[in-house]
């Protein structure tokens, strides 16, 4: 598999914007790794024009019917979206999204032919514990659906404390992370699971990117922040690109 670099736009963006992505688009013209920008869906079909790859940041279990406000998987498609983000932990704790509804968004997504990208992470309180491996096995096995594969799914591991913080996990522990991550889904699912790329999110930036992304099983990131602006995300690109 490619590595993936995602980034996530949260509730950020209008088409003041999109000249950012332009911006990226002539940058990274003929990319070594997937790059993928999740936005707002008021914004998508806006997004796919300027080429890169597209992805919602969640979508409704079901495909249409009566839900004010949701989003449904083949509607993002339609906009143009290859990709979707199920599991955020601003889903989870914005919304009580638990791992059963996640799991359910993650087959919608599959049967609309996008690409799931699916958050885990502990919080501080569990961190502080020692509890976080406990934590992500736990949502692996409860938010990751029978079937999933390699080319459809992609998991991102991160730290509900390290999210807009500035803080980090070091190196090692998020290397030990991704390695027990990368057991449990190898247990499960096989060869997929020796496939599945692991991105790490988290506070990451240029400045720390080279440093996660020389790590074992660490195959991308999600990027919230750093990901608005070109200036700031393209050297991100870059380092995950000349990542051995
Ligand atoms: O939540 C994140 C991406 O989904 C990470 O956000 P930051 O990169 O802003 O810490």
């Amino acid at each position: 598999m490619r590595k993936l670099i995602a980034g996530n736009w949260k509730m950020n963006g209008t088409a003041a914007d999109l000249g950012e992505l332009r911006t990226l688009a002539q940058q990274h013209p003929d990319p070594s790794v997937d790059i993928v920008i999740c936005g707002p869906a008021t914004l998508l079909s806006r997004m796919a024009e300027t080429g890169l790859m597209i992805g919602g940041e969640d979508c409704h279990p079901a495909a249409s019917g009566a839900h004010t406000g949701d989003i449904s998987a083949p509607m993002l498609a339609d906009a143009g979206a290859s990709h979707v983000i199920t599991g955020h932990s601003e889903r989870r704790s914005d919304h009580g999204e638990d791992d059963a509804l996640i799991a359910a968004k993650t087959q919608a997504a599959w049967a609309a032919d996008l690409h799931v990208i699916l958050c885990i992470g502990e919080s501080e309180a569990q961190y502080r514990a020692g509890k976080t491996l406990d934590v992500l096995r736990r949502q692996l096995d409860h938010s990751v659906p029978d079937g999933a594969t390699a080319a459809t799914t992609t998991i991102a591991y991160e730290p509900i404390w390290a999210i807009g913080t500035g803080l980090t996990p070091t190196p090692q522990e998020i290397a030990d992370v991704h390695s027990a991550l990368r057991a449990h889904l190898t247990a499960r699912f096989g060869e997929d699971g020796a496939q599945m790329r692991l991105l790490y999110g988290g506070s990451v930036k240029a400045s720390n990117a080279a440093d996660i992304f020389a790590l074992d099983h660490v195959d991308g990131a999600l990027v919230g922040g750093a990901s608005l602006k070109a200036a700031d995300f393209s050297p991100i690109i870059t380092a995950l690109e000349q990542a051995r």
